[in-house]
């Protein structure tokens, strides 16, 4: 699998910006690495007496130019680079929905929401921190570096003393070598528990009514619990390695100045420099110092988001399941269907969903399809959703191959109506257009009214412009079902599909339904699954699946006059369980 590059061509785009901030920190730096040399010279002319209220004044002048010049050049030098890290944050965030999109249902049945949200929230936010602090932190250690190594140089002193004193430092790589995989193996599992511990908050505060309902609240807080104690245990090994390394860094600088102090002091001691240069020696050590230590702290964050950044290019570089061909065909004009030997395994079940399917879903007909629980009926649908991939040439739509239609035009010609269709945190009106944007009040009316919605819906204080969702009003599971349907109808899609979308409502109301929608899917293609005989006997033909299996064709009379499945749940139905779920 290509991996799909995440930072590189970010970086690369914004190149000169990146540019511009590096000058900026660069020459903040170098200004910067002036003042140990002034302050050297100061004390030289102390001691030698030739110390003016002139050259006093010109010192401080130059030491207030120096602290102005850095301030504002390493100031706008990390604005930038701050900024270049948000905006790598906000197109990744979007950049990472966009791809959300495109994953299949097979991808969010291994995958939780918590898990996903992970993503967008913690890893993004991590990789940011290594291109803005970890940038701008190591452009400042190593440009000091450079430029008091040289400032000492020119300062005239000994060669042999500046590589003695900074000697220790050299061992810094060193370090980074060897804790450097290990704090990026360590932060990866951090990750990757927070993963899943937010996929668990996410289940469990989502079922907490349930939760409360069957009251087995300590069995789900120790569920939880053992993702909090996993997070914790991840994060502890993470901060011994971490903290390791970052003691051992300040302990190579102190080492740093005890030889400085040492060897400089001595050799000031025998004349070999002045005492001016061995001020302003031990201020270029400090100076080195205090953003080397800091490196530490950078390179933890660095293996950190390199951790996060495999995540996010893992994750970017998931080709989705179900793909356009090279060049997909438009939906056609007419949505007959017509399936062969369709056989549909889930990935890794034992048995198949569907098995050896001939089925024509004729151009204008009203199709049935009735069959017990778990017997394939909304896996067909979702195959005709192209939800999942079903074997080339198994689904032909208006004689056309489904692999070759555009997923985008193959949706949009399809109204799928589910039987827990989710709503949106928006207003009812937004909820029932939600697939045509430029619907006008009248349209959204009629097909709350053909939904059997429409009485319901004004009862409310706010009528159409009623908020559902948290901050709104909570409908019934039947108002919910109802406005779903409205949704669908609303598309007036080709093909619709209904899939047990009435299931929820009382035998009056259903009929009532049903009758709507027979008139306004008058001469369009249309497949209703139930489980209730009563919301498809109307239709042309009723196919009666079992385990995978078409058993059973025909209309509502002939199959009541065959032996069979169909018979038999008419029977049960008429017997008094008609509103119950038939073989559940
Ligand atoms: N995502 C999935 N992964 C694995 N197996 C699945 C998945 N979805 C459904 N199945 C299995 O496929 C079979 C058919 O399921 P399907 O949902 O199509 O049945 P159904 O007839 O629509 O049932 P119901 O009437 O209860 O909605 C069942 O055995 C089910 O467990």
């Amino acid at each position: 699998m290509k991996q799909q590059r995440l930072l590189l061509p970010y970086v690369t785009s914004k190149g000169w910006l990146y540019a511009a901030a590096l000058l900026a920190i660069a020459l903040g730096n170098i200004i910067q690495s002036l003042y140990p040399r002034v302050l050297g010279e100061f004390t030289d002319k102390l001691q030698s007496r030739s110390l003016t209220p002139e050259i006093i004044a010109q010192s401080a002048l130059l030491l207030a130019g120096i602290a102005v010049l850095f301030t504002c050049l390493a100031g706008s030098g990390q604005y930038l680079v701050m900024r270049l890290g948000r905006e790598f944050e906000r197109l990744t965030r979007k950049q990472l929905f966009r791809h959300f999109t495109r994953l299949s249902e097979a991808y969010y049945a291994s995958h939780g929401v918590g898990h996903m949200l992970s993503y967008v929230l913690s890893d993004v936010k991590s990789v940011r921190e290594a291109i803005s602090s970890c940038f701008s932190q190591t452009a400042n250690a190593v440009i000091l570096l450079i430029s008091a190594l040289i400032m000492m140089k020119v300062s005239g002193l000994p060669l042999g003393l500046i590589t003695l004193c900074v000697s220790p430092l050299l061992l810094i790589p060193v370090l980074v070598v060897y804790f450097g995989p290990r704090i990026r193996k360590r932060s990866r599992e951090v990750q990757n528990d927070l993963a899943a511990m937010t996929e668990s908050a996410e289940e469990q505060i989502g079922g907490m009514r349930v939760t409360q309902k069957f009251s087995v609240e300590p069995m789900m807080e120790a569920r939880f619990g053992s993702h909090v104690d996993e997070v914790y245990s991840s994060q502890l090994s993470l901060v011994k390695m971490s903290s390791l390394f970052q003691a051992l860094i300040p302990f190579l600088g102190s080492v740093s100045l005890v030889l400085t102090l040492v060897a400089g002091g001595y050799q000031a001691l025998t004349g070999a420099i002045t005492i001016g240069m061995f001020v302003s020696l031990t201020l270029y050590m400090r100076l080195i110092i205090n953003p080397l230590q800091m490196i530490g702290n950078v390179i933890n964050t660095m293996q950190r988001s390199r951790a996060s950044l495999e995540r996010l290019q893992e994750l970017l570089s998931t080709r989705p399941d179900i793909r356009n061909a090279a060049d997909p065909l438009p939906f056609p004009a007419e949505a007959g269907i017509v399936i062969k030997g369709l056989t549909y395994s889930y990935p890794g079940a034992a048995q198949p969903a569907l098995q050896d399917i001939e089925l024509q879903i004729r151009q204008g007909w009203t199709t049935g399809l009735i069959g017990r629980t778990g017997s394939g009926k909304t896996t067909l649908a979702k195959l005709l959703l192209r939800m999942m991939e079903a074997p080339e040439g198994a689904i032909l739509i208006d004689g056309l191959d489904i692999r070759g239609i555009d997923v985008h035009s193959l949706r949009d010609s399809i109204a799928y109506v589910p039987q827990d269709g989710f709503l949106f945190s928006t207003t009812l009106r937004d909820n029932i257009a939600f697939a045509k944007r430029d619907a006008d009040q009248q349209e959204v009316e009629e097909a709350s009214r053909y939904a059997g919605i429409y009485e319901n819906i004004l009862e409310f204080k706010d009528g159409f412009s009623t908020k559902l969702g948290e901050r709104g009003v909570t409908l019934s599971g039947g108002q919910r079902q109802r406005t779903s349907l409205a949704r669908g109808l609303i598309k007036q899609a080709p093909l619709l599909i209904l899939d047990d979308s009435v299931s929820a409502v009382d035998a009056v109301t259903e009929s009532a339904i049903v009758a709507s929608i027979r008139q306004v899917r008058r001469n369009k293609t249309t497949l209703i699954i139930a489980h209730r005989i009563s919301a498809l006997k109307h239709a042309d033909e009723i196919i009666v699946l079992d385990e995978g299996r078409i058993v059973q064709r025909g209309t509502h009379e002939s199959l009541l006059q065959e032996q069979g499945l169909y018979a038999e749940l008419a029977s049960l139905q008429q017997g008094g369980m008609g509103h119950g779920r038939t073989g559940a």
